[in-house]
């Protein structure tokens, strides 16, 4: 019971007092300020309020034919909407987005301007590959860490119906001569077929006796869609789809002072490299770095799941 009134207390809307009892008793909350997992105060970075569009499947689902631009205005003009926000008060506006043309910034800057933002609001983007909208979120709420900003928007947009992921461009004749490099090549299908070998070997854990075994018949004969002896179905997979969201963060002493809600803290992140022939196991990764940034605690309420894939 405990567990779940802190989730809830976590989603509500107004940052209600009691789930900021619960937390600052709790052993994450009540530190003293010396670590990500034990500040709490004035300086936090807070969640406001986030929105996204719906998931469209890529080449034949409802966004096909809708531009990234579009889609990203949608969930940007929604987010300052909902919240009764100027545009004028963001201190700066950062878009996660893998598949750029047009010099990178061109498609945000656009959306922008159809949000009805104002030229003094900068805006950039960010690509981190499928965690470029996680990207997005903790570059500006590292410019709140550092005071540069009060309050900012991170977005995250990708149309996979209208752009390619299949042109690698330019690349040196040397890659050939080095295993890393010639392994960043591999079509992602197929990294996940490695994943998914890697993943075979590994014990569950604390979780496996919650996992009920189902298996539904029209699932389990969905055929291996990157090599004819794989796993990695249209089932397992995370779909190839177009959509875009935003989420509006700040410093708690100004969300505070503006009268907006709180949704939640951002405690902290982490990025790790890994092997590019797996590169799908990075957050399993991410998640120990986390961990070992003595977050243990949070891992009691939260389960993760990595739905960061621009694509998915
Ligand atoms: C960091 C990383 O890990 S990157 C990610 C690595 N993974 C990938 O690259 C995979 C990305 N995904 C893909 O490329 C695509 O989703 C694919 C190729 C796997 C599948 O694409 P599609 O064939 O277009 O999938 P689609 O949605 O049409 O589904 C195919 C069929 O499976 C069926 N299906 C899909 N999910 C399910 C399910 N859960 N249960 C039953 N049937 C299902 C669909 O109904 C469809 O049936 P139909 O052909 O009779 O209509």
């Amino acid at each position: 019971m405990h567990r779940l009134k802190i989730i809830s207390g976590h989603l509500s809307p107004s940052g209600s007092s009691d789930y900021r009892r619960d937390l600052w008793r709790s052993e994450c909350g009540s530190g003293s300020g010396s670590g990500p997992a034990g500040s709490s105060g004035p300086d936090d970075v807070v969640v406001v309020h986030g929105r996204r569009t719906a998931i469209g499947r890529a080449k034949r689902g409802s966004f096909k034919d809708t531009t990234p631009d579009e889609l990203l205005s949608a969930a940007m003009t929604a987010v300052l909407t909902d919240v009764g926000l100027s545009p004028n008060l963001l201190g700066d506006v950062c878009v996660g987005n893998v598949l750029q043309p047009g010099a990178g910034a061109l498609m945000a800057r656009v959306a922008h301007f159809l949000s009805g933002f104002p030229e003094t609001v900068p805006v950039y983007t960010v690509n981190r590959q499928c965690s470029s909208g996680l990207q997005a979120l903790f570059n500006i709420a590292g410019a709140i860490r550092s005071k540069s900003i009060d309050l900012g928007l991170a977005c995250g947009v990708e149309s996979m119906s209208l752009r390619s992921i299949g042109n690698p461009g330019d690349l040196s004749s040397r890659l050939v001569d080095n295993d890393k490099a010639r392994d960043c090549i591999i079509p992602m299908g197929i990294t996940s077929e490695s994943v998914a070998g890697e993943a075979a070997g590994l014990r569950y854990g604390p979780v496996r006796p919650e996992i009920v075994p189902v298996t539904t018949r029209r699932l389990s004969k969905l055929r291996p869609a990157f090599k004819p002896d794989g796993s990695t179905t249209a089932g397992n997979s995370s779909q190839v789809s177009d959509r875009a969201a935003a989420v509006l963060i700040g410093r708690r002493s100004a969300v505070e002072a503006m009268g907006l809600p709180v949704l939640g803290v951002l405690r902290a992140s982490a990025v790790v490299g890994v092997p590019p022939d797996v590169m799908g196991i990075g957050p399993a990764y991410a998640i120990l770095q986390l961990w070992n940034k003595r977050l243990r605690c949070w891992f009691n309420y939260f389960l993760f799941k990595d739905d960061s894939c621009p694509e998915s």
